[in-house]
């Protein structure tokens, strides 16, 4: 897939996106990610064909959309981006009406959807149903947005820095919610942003994007944390590295010594995530905690441990347990591609 956009500079500079190949898996939450101009939106957009692609194609659940109507495939595509493009003289439930009425829902059908979709992010229908956007805060405005692009159940939702507009507060709490949101409803998302926390903290994989939209790493966020491929990679993961690995990096059996005796207290569960470990002995001043696997000791752990995950994860083996560890992977014989693009 590929653009080229059409002005003297731009042509100038070369391809926005420059041969890009990418499949999203059904039901993940493939992210792209990179800096400024690398062409991540000119890749969103193409995949909705707000953007006309120079060449390359656009298959969605198999079928080719690079030549059907761009409106009819648009409302097929939900997307939502960071200033949410609400209509202002419509009520939010109006908004989230807009495309089950285009489609043709009748209203009682319709006004049902709103009613459920507004409850699925969180803002309860009865008191947020009439208002109009201006009377709303930003992450009110953001939810409404996500609930106006599932309203027909899309297969694949677009999401261009949708949480870019809100404070970091909202912003992590937004991030969770529609991380439930989207394991609820299983919709097949693609999302930029140019976040890397972001990135690794919402994917269950991450396509790091250079100039042209070239592809640098694509991986789970484990892997791209851990084992940075290149260059820019380990330059965009960079400062925060460890403290992204003690979120991400799971306790393994690999890392356990044998039950201390003197083990008190509670302990961790294996599996646990590395920061909560590292936690365990900063509160409890300990030098050892038991590892327990439901009711059961299966060994201990001291900070020495944890160190010994770390250099686990970031070892140059794959980590094959990458998938389990990012949560709400894609489904098994999820290999089918929802949306591809091409070159
Ligand atoms: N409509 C346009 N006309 C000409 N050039 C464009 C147009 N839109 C984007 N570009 C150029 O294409 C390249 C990729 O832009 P794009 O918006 O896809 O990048 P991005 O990675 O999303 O950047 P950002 O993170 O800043 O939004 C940039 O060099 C940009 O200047």
């Amino acid at each position: 897939m590929r653009k080229e956009y059409d002005s003297a500079r731009a042509a100038a500079r070369g391809a926005a996106v420059d041969d890009l190949s990418l499949d999203v898996r059904p039901g993940e939450v493939l992210v792209l990610v990179g800096p400024s101009g690398c062409g991540k939106s000119t890749t969103l957009r193409m995949a909705n064909r707000l953007v006309e692609p120079t060449s390359g194609r656009i298959l969605l659940e198999g079928e080719d959309v690079t030549h059907v109507d761009a409106v009819a495939l648009r409302r097929r595509v939900g997307y939502v981006i960071q200033h949410v493009g609400l209509f202002p003289h419509r009520t939010v439930a109006q908004n989230v009406a807009t495309v089950p009425r285009l489609v043709g829902w009748d209203r009682k059908r319709t006004a049902s959807r709103v009613d459920e979709l507004l409850a699925l992010v969180g803002l309860e229908p009865a008191r947020y149903a009439r208002r109009y956007p201006h009377e709303l805060s930003g992450g009110e405005r953001q939810r409404v947005g996500v609930a106006r692009a599932l309203a027909t159940d899309p297969p694949v939702l677009l999401m261009d820095e949708p949480f870019g507009a809100v404070d970091p507060v909202g912003r992590r709490r937004l991030q969770a919610e529609f991380a439930r949101i989207q394991r609820e409803v299983g919709t097949t998302v693609m999302l930029v942003t140019h976040d890397i926390d972001e990135a690794v903290r919402m994917a269950d994989r991450v396509a790091v994007l250079s100039r042209g939209a070239h592809i640098e790493q694509l991986a789970s966020p484990l892997d791209i944390v851990a084992r940075p491929a290149t260059d820019a990679v380990a330059d965009l993961v960079g400062r925060g590295r460890i403290a992204r690995l003690l979120a991400l990096g799971r306790l393994d059996r690999a890392d356990l010594d044998a039950p201390a005796s003197g083990g008190a207290g509670d302990g961790v569960e294996l599996g646990a995530e590395l920061g909560d470990v590292l936690a365990a002995f900063v509160t409890g001043d300990r030098a050892s905690v038991p590892v327990r696997e439901g009711s059961t000791v299966v060994g201990s752990v001291t900070p020495a441990s944890v160190l010994r995950a770390l250099r686990r994860l970031t070892d140059d083996a794959p980590d094959t347990t990458g998938a389990a560890e990012t949560g709400a992977g894609p489904t098994e014989g999820a290999d089918e591609p929802v949306g591809t693009l091409p070159s």
